[in-house]
């Protein structure tokens, strides 16, 4: 039975794990086209059938929904052997680089924890990108884990070489050229700029400052192409270095006039609508349109959801934070590039800043860069190191990002467990401090049945925390209601029930909310008891458990009500 496509998997799994296909009529969609096939599951038993990709995905969903409840097995494993409390809330982003792209090395950061996995453009070939990328699909298919693929574009940003292969050294007092001429390999005392226009705006007695902080120069002269300037900080110019430009203490800002999304970003943005990614992380966003083009766009092209997330690493994007926050599904605190066009010392500040406004306008956010910088070299991170992680923790961030640690490190792997053993401390900590309940939230609904979702939600983790139950389950079609619950921070962990499989993988960028993917009914009351009976069959859950149960569905038969309830139940 071949349908369409090149890419050969094969369904026997599905017909001999156990499930009754027996007497269905499976429905394989494949683009907008939807092919039925009737087939007898006794006939296929154990023969290859050989479907399309598109096709494949479709069945994975269909395959979890029989009997299976479509959770991460890591998780599986941490809830039977640590117990609902045990389970990790922050989640664990992991940049993929040549040093963990093997299929074992990939199922190693897996087993240790990673939830996402982020692809960052500007680096290697797009052959390389999708090669990795599959893997992990593979990986998620053939040994039940659930990592969510992340592309990151690369942005137009303005950068400099000095054209040698390693750092060079600016000596208090040296004079450098910052030309636009283009020339091969490197000349003495001479950087390249990528892109015209860099110098102007640009007057003499400006400081030109390198990564941040690397060295700093005076702009001494305008010549052509270029400025002449004099090292006043020393340090090191790596290749690729970004600039700042800065004039009485503050930023002279030059990022408005170049493209948020370049063509080179937006063939990554097919990239990742063909390779089917979950997330796309957008650079140097500097406000809300940016996003709500790539949003529109993606919705246009592709049926499969795709979550954007803004970066915040540019002093615009800062300055139009709340516009940006609330068009994005969620937002990257990219202290990386941050550093560069604010000053340092400002950083710690910025991040809590976002951080609350993102819990207030319910949006998932991930601190990333830096995090365990020194682990890219040695084994153990610095104190100062886990006391930034903590910290993130302590504010309560949905996920941290490795990026050196794991793209290039030399211990990736050891790095996770750091986030993951600092984390899980860290969590414990603000719990016995009983921390939880800090936020006072902002009201977000518009509409009665918006405003009524929400306060089911905030209602039922104070009663979550103040019961003492052991979690919440939720029903959720877009994840909307997992992350309202997500959002007060609950002390038990949130166990949100999908249908729908670009949900779960969104999900997995939410704090304390563990997806699973199972099939759900219109029959609200039918879908608690039928996954608190299969959660009970695999040991998840057992008698004397409490759960809080939330569920908000609108039943599609035409009936206007809107179903919304809270329940508690202890498992008999
Ligand atoms: N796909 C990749 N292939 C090769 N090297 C990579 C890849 N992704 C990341 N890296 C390396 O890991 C480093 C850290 O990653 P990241 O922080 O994402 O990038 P950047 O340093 O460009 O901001 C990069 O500088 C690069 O050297
Ligand atoms: C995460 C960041 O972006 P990138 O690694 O793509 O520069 C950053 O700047 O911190
Ligand atoms: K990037
Ligand atoms: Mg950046």
């Amino acid at each position: 039975m071949a349908v369409t496509g090149d890419s050969a998997v094969f369904c026997r799994r599905i017909i001999t794990n156990g499930s009754d296909v027996s007497s269905k009529n499976w429905v394989f969609r494949v683009s907008a086209n939807p092919l039925r096939f009737g087939f007898n599951a006794e006939k296929l038993k154990g023969s290859k059938v050989k479907i399309g990709v598109r096709a494949a995905v479709e069945l994975g969903v269909s395959k979890s929904l029989e009997g299976s409840l479509g959770l991460d097995v890591v998780i599986e494993g941490e809830l039977r052997e640590k117990g609902f409390l045990g389970l990790r809330k922050t989640k664990l982003v992991c940049t993929i680089g040549p040093a963990c792209c093997s299929f074992e090395d990939l199922e190693r950061l897996a087993l240790a924890g990673m939830n996402v996995a982020r692809f960052n453009m500007c680096h290697n070939t797009r052959e390389w990108h999708r090669d990795v990328i599959r893997r992990i699909k593979r990986l998620n298919e053939e040994k039940g884990f659930c990592v969510s693929v992340m592309i990151d574009t690369e942005g137009s940003q303005h950068v400099i070489d000095h054209g040698a292969p390693s750092s060079v050294k600016a000596e208090d007092g040296s004079i450098w050229l910052f030309t636009t001429e283009k020339f091969e390999g490197s000349r003495p005392f001479t950087v390249q700029a990528n892109y015209e226009g860099f110098s102007e705006g640009i007057v003499v007695g400006d400081e030109l400052v390198i990564d941040g902080g690397m060295a700093s120069f005076e702009v001494i002269e305008k010549i052509e192409n270029g400025l002449r300037c004099k090292c006043i900080d020393p340090g090191l110019l790596l290749p690729r270095a970004k600039l700042s430009f800065w004039r009485n203490g503050k930023l002279v800002e030059k990022n408005q006039d170049l493209p948020t999304l370049s063509t080179k970003d937006w063939s990554d943005i097919e990239f990742g609508i063909s390779e089917r990614v979950d997330f796309i992380a957008m650079s140097f966003v500097n406000d809300a349109d940016a996003i709500k083009q790539l949003k529109n766009y993606l919705s246009a092209k592709t049926p499969k959801p795709i979550r954007v997330l803004a970066k915040i690493e540019s002093l615009e994007s800062l300055h139009k934070l709340e516009e940006i926050v609330e068009v994005s599904d969620g937002i990257m605190v990219a202290r990386g590039d941050l550093g560069v066009e604010i000053p340092l010392e400002q950083i710690p500040a910025v991040q809590q800043k976002i951080t609350h406004v993102c819990r207030q306008l319910n949006k998932p956010v991930i601190v990333a860069s830096q995090l365990l910088e020194s682990m890219i070299e040695y084994p153990t991170p610095t104190r100062a190191e886990v006391a930034d992680v903590s910290e993130a923790v302590r504010q309560y961030a949905d996920a941290l990002m490795l990026s050196g640690e794991s793209a290039i490190g030399s211990y990736g792997q050891k790095a996770l467990s750091v986030l993951r053993m600092t984390s899980s401390r860290m969590e414990l900590w603000s719990r016995e401090e009983n921390q939880q309940n800090g936020l006072q939230q902002r009201q977000l609904g518009q509409s009665l049945p918006d405003v009524i979702a929400e306060q089911i939600c905030n209602c039922s983790v104070e009663m979550a925390n103040n019961l003492g139950v052991d979690a919440i389950f939720v029903y959720t079609k877009h994840g909307h209601m997992a992350s309202l619950l997500s959002r007060n921070r609950p002390c038990p962990p949130v166990f949100a029930f999908t249908n729908d499989d670009s949900t779960r993988m969104a999900m997995n960028l939410q704090w304390g909310v563990m997806p699973f993917l199972v099939d759900l009914s219109d029959d609200m009351e039918a879908n608690i008891s039928k996954t608190i009976d299969l959660m009970k069959t695999k040991g998840m859950v057992k008698e004397g458990d409490a759960v809080l149960v939330v569920s908000d569905a609108i039943p599609s038969c035409g009936n206007p009500n809107v179903f919304q309830s809270i329940q508690v139940k202890t498992i008999v």
